[in-house]
C-alpha cells in the first residue's frame, strides 16, 4: 500500500504531544489546537527558565559548599599545624632542659658548689612550666601514661636529690656522688628521661595525627563534593537535555503549525510554495515533469449558506481527507485557500498520469458525503499546468493551474482542463467580461425582453417569458448565450435575474394585466434559500400579485440537487407562485419524482419540437410527453415553434400552448402589444 502524505511529513514534525500530522481533519479536530502557538513557545520557555535556574541554583550551592569547606578546613588546618609545631617546640625544650636539670645536679655533686644547686632548682621550675605547657598540648592517653611512669620516678630521684644536695651542702660529696652513680639514680633518671622523650614523641605524633585526620577529612569531603557536583551535575544535564528537546519539539510544532491550514491540518499557500520551489529545483536537476492540480470545489458555498459555515468547515475537513486517502507516494495536497485545494506530483509525471489523478479526485468529491445527519454531494473541478513546461516558477504553475481551472469550469462543472497556450488570453478575456458583467449590473444594462406564450387553439397570448439582454455599450446588444453561463459562473446570476426582473416589473402597467411572466430560474438558485423571499420583495416594492409570476426551473437543475429542489418548489407554491418544468425531456428525471413536485405546466424542449417533422422519434417524445402532462392535469408548452403547420400537429396532438418566431420572437415590452395587432396572437 503506498504511504500517503501531504508536505508537512517531509517534516517530519510529530506534535509534542504525539499527534502525528498526517491525520489532517483529526488533527485539527482537537481541542485547543486552534492557536497553541503562543502556549508552546511559552512551555518551552518555561521549561527552559526552570532548567537554567536549576543550573545557578546547583552551581551556587556547589560553589558555597566549596568555599565554605575550603575555609573551615583550612583554619582546622592552620589551627593543628601551629599546635604540631608547639608541641615540636615544648618536647625540644623539655629534653634540653631536663638535660641541662642533669647537668646542674651532677655539676653540684661534683664540684659541690651551692651554685649548681640553685641553677638546678630553677632549671626545675623551668621543666614543670614546660611540662605543664606541654600537658596543655598532649592528648590524654599520653598524659595518663607519662603520669603513671614518671610518678614514684620522679619522687625518688627528688629524694635522691635532696639528699645528695644536703650532703653537698654540709661538705660531703662523697655521699652525694655516690648517691648519684649509685645504680637506682641512673635507672630512675634513665626511666624519666625515656618517659619524657615518650611523651614528647606522643604529644608531637598526635598533633601530627590530627593533621593528616584533618587532611583526609578533607579530601573524603572533596571528593564527596565532587560526587555530589557530578550527581547535581548529571541531574542538571538531564533537565536541561529533557527541555532542549522539548524547545526543539516546540520549535517544530511553531513551524508545523505556521505551515498548516488549521482547519483541515493540510499544508497551506506558503507551505506549498515552499515545497513547490524545493521540488522545482529536484526536478530541473534531475530533469523531470511536475504537475500542480489546482482543484476547486462545486456549489459548496450552498453547503454555507444552506447549513452553516460548520457544516461546510466539516465538508472541507472531509474533502482534505480523502484527497490525503487517495494520494500515493510523491504526491502531496495542501490547502490553497477557501475552497481550494492543490496536489503536487513530484513523480516525473506524463500528462496521462495526471488526468488520471484529476479523474480520481473529481471521483472522489462527488461521492456524498456524510456530515453528522446530513447527507450533502459537492463535485470538484481540476485544472492541471505542468513543469517545465507551462511554467519555471511556483507563481507561474500556479496561475497557469488556476487558468486551466478557469476553463474547466467555464465548460463543466466536475471536469478538468491542462493548461495550454492561449488560455492565459481567453481567461484574461472572460475575466475583463466578468468585471464588465458587474459593472454592467451596476448601471443596469441588463433590460428585459418578452416573448409571448400563446393558446394554440386561440392563438391569443396566455403569458409572456421574460428573456434578458445584455445592453453592452461597445458590442451593442448581447443575447443570452453570450453571458449566461459567465454569469453562473462568476456567481452573478441571482443579481442578474433580479436586475431584470426589476426592470420588467417597471413595464408591467404598460401590458394586460392577465398576462403572466414567466422567469427562469438557473439550477445555482435552487440551493438558494433567499430565492424565493427576495422574489417576494421585489413583487411587493412593485405592487405585482406573486399569482401573475411562473417560475421555470429546469429538469437538469432538478435532479442535481432533489432535496433543495423539493425545499424550493415548496417555498414558491407557499408563495403563491406557479412552476414550469422548463426543456423536458432533456434531464433523465424519473416519472415518479416529476409527479411529486407539483408543477404547474410542462414545456417540451425546442429541439423536439424542431425535429417534429423529420425524426418520428421526436414525435413519440413529444407525444408521450403531453400524454404525461394531461396525466398530471397541467398543460404542455412547445417551445421553438417556427411553422404554422408544426403549429397546427401540435395542437392537434394536445399540446394546448405554444411559443416560438411563429408567434413573435423576444421584444421589448414597447414592442409587444404590436403582436396584438397581429392575426395570429391578440391580447386577450
Ligand atoms: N465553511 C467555510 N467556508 C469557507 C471557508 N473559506 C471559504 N469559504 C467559502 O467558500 C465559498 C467559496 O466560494 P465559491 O467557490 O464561489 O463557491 P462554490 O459554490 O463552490 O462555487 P463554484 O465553484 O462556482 O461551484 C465562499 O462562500 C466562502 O465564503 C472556510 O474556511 N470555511
Amino acid at each position: 500500500m503506498p504511504r500517503r502524505r501531504h508536505f508537512l511529513d517531509a517534516a517530519n514534525a510529530p506534535a509534542a504531544d504525539g499527534r502525528d500530522m498526517r491525520a489532517p481533519a483529526e488533527a485539527a479536530d482537537a481541542p485547543g489546537n486552534l492557536l497553541p502557538t503562543a502556549s508552546i513557545v511559552g512551555q518551552a520557555m518555561g521549561e527552559a527558565r526552570r532548567a537554567l535556574g536549576l543550573v545557578l541554583v546547583g552551581a551556587a550551592v556547589l560553589l558555597a559548599m566549596l568555599v565554605g569547606e575550603r575555609w573551615l578546613s583550612s583554619t582546622a588546618e592552620q589551627a593543628a599545624a601551629r599546635r604540631h609545631a608547639e608541641a615540636l617546640r615544648v618536647a625540644g625544650a623539655m629534653r634540653l632542659v631536663d638535660l641541662e636539670r642533669t647537668t646542674a645536679a651532677q655539676m653540684a655533686v661534683i664540684t659541690g658548689q651551692p651554685r649548681w644547686v640553685e641553677r638546678f632548682d630553677s632549671q626545675r621550675l623551668e621543666f614543670e612550666r614546660l611540662q605543664a605547657e606541654a600537658r596543655s598540648l598532649a592528648p590524654a592517653h599520653a598524659i595518663e601514661r607519662f603520669d603513671s611512669e614518671t610518678l614514684s620516678a620522679t619522687a625518688e630521684l627528688e629524694d635522691m636529690r635532696e639528699s645528695a644536695f644536703e650532703a653537698v651542702t654540709v661538705g660531703a660529696a662523697d655521699v652525694a656522688r655516690k648517691i648519684f652513680e649509685g645504680n637506682r639514680y641512673r635507672e630512675q633518671s634513665a626511666l624519666l628521661q625515656q618517659a619524657i622523650a615518650d611523651f614528647s614523641e606522643a604529644t608531637v605524633a598526635a598533633a601530627g595525627a590530627e593533621i593528616n585526620a584533618l587532611r583526609r577529612r578533607n579530601a573524603l569531603f572533596g571528593a564527596g563534593l565532587l560526587v555530589c557536583g557530578g550527581l547535581l551535575g548529571a541531574f542538571l544535564w538531564r533537565r536541561l537535555a529533557g527541555s532542549r528537546t522539548r524547545f526543539l519539539h516546540a520549535e517544530q510544532r511553531v513551524k508545523h503549525l505556521a505551515a498548516s491550514d488549521l482547519l483541515t491540518g493540510l499544508p497551506n499557500r506558503a507551505a506549498l510554495h515552499d515545497e513547490m520551489a524545493a521540488a522545482m529545483a529536484r526536478a530541473e536537476r534531475a530533469g523531470t515533469h511536475l504537475a500542480v492540480l489546482m482543484i476547486d470545489l462545486d456549489r459548496f458555498k450552498p453547503i454555507n449558506d444552506r447549513h452553516g459555515h460548520l457544516v461546510g468547515d466539516r465538508v472541507l475537513k472531509e474533502v482534505a481527507r480523502r484527497l490525503c486517502h487517495i494520494l500515493r507516494g510523491g504526491e502531496t495536497c495542501a490547502r490553497y485557500g477557501g475552497d481550494e485545494f492543490v496536489v503536487l506530483v513530484d513523480d516525473d509525471v506524463q500528462p496521462s498520469a495526471a488526468h488520471h489523478l484529476a479523474e480520481r479526485v473529481v471521483r472522489a468529491m462527488s461521492e456524498p458525503m456524510q456530515i453528522g445527519p446530513l447527507s450533502v454531494t459537492i463535485g470538484a473541478t481540476v485544472g492541471i499546468a505542468r513543469f517545465p513546461d507551462d511554467g519555471r516558477d511556483a507563481d507561474e504553475l500556479l496561475r497557469k493551474a488556476d487558468s486551466a481551472l478557469y476553463r474547466a469550469k467555464a465548460e463543466s462543472r466536475g471536469g478538468l482542463s491542462f493548461y495550454n497556450v492561449g488560455l492565459d488570453e481567453l481567461v484574461a478575456e472572460r475575466a475583463a467580461l466578468e468585471q464588465a458583467m458587474r459593472d454592467g449590473l451596476t448601471r443596469g444594462e441588463f433590460v428585459a425582453y418578452f416573448q409571448p406564450i400563446v393558446e394554440l387553439n386561440s392563438q391569443r397570448v396566455q403569458s409572456v417569458e421574460l428573456l434578458a439582454r445584455w445592453q453592452h455599450p461597445q458590442r451593442g446588444l448581447l443575447p443570452p448565450a453570450q453571458f449566461i453561463a459567465l454569469a453562473e459562473d462568476a456567481g452573478l446570476i441571482g443579481a442578474l435575474m433580479l436586475s431584470v426582473l426589476r426592470n420588467a416589473f417597471a413595464e408591467l402597467p404598460a401590458l394586460p394585466a392577465h398576462w403572466r411572466v414567466s422567469v427562469n430560474v438557473a439550477p445555482q438558485q435552487i440551493q438558494d434559500e433567499t430565492l424565493v423571499p427576495q422574489l417576494l420583495a421585489l413583487l411587493a416594492e412593485h405592487g405585482v400579485p406573486p399569482a401573475r409570476l411562473d417560475v421555470e426551473l429546469t429538469e437538469t437543475a432538478l435532479v442535481r440537487d432533489t432535496s433543495a429542489a423539493r425545499r424550493v418548489m415548496r417555498d414558491l407554491k407557499l408563495a403563491g407562485f406557479t412552476v414550469t418544468l422548463d426543456d423536458f425531456g432533456t434531464g433523465h428525471s424519473s416519472l415518479a419524482y416529476l409527479a411529486e413536485l407539483d408543477f404547474d405546466k410542462i414545456k417540451i424542449d425546442r429541439s423536439f419540437v424542431h425535429t417534429l417533422r423529420e425524426r418520428p422519434q421526436s414525435a413519440k417524445v413529444v407525444d408521450a410527453i403531453i400524454g404525461l402532462s394531461r396525466s398530471l392535469g397541467v398543460p404542455a408548452v412547445a417551445e421553438g415553434i417556427e411553422t404554422e403547420a408544426d403549429a397546427t400537429r401540435l395542437l392537434r396532438m394536445g399540446c394546448a400552448l405554444g411559443q416560438g418566431y411563429l408567434f413573435g420572437r423576444p421584444v421589448p415590452a414597447g414592442e409587444l402589444p404590436g403582436l396584438g395587432e397581429g392575426p395570429r396572437a391578440t391580447a386577450a
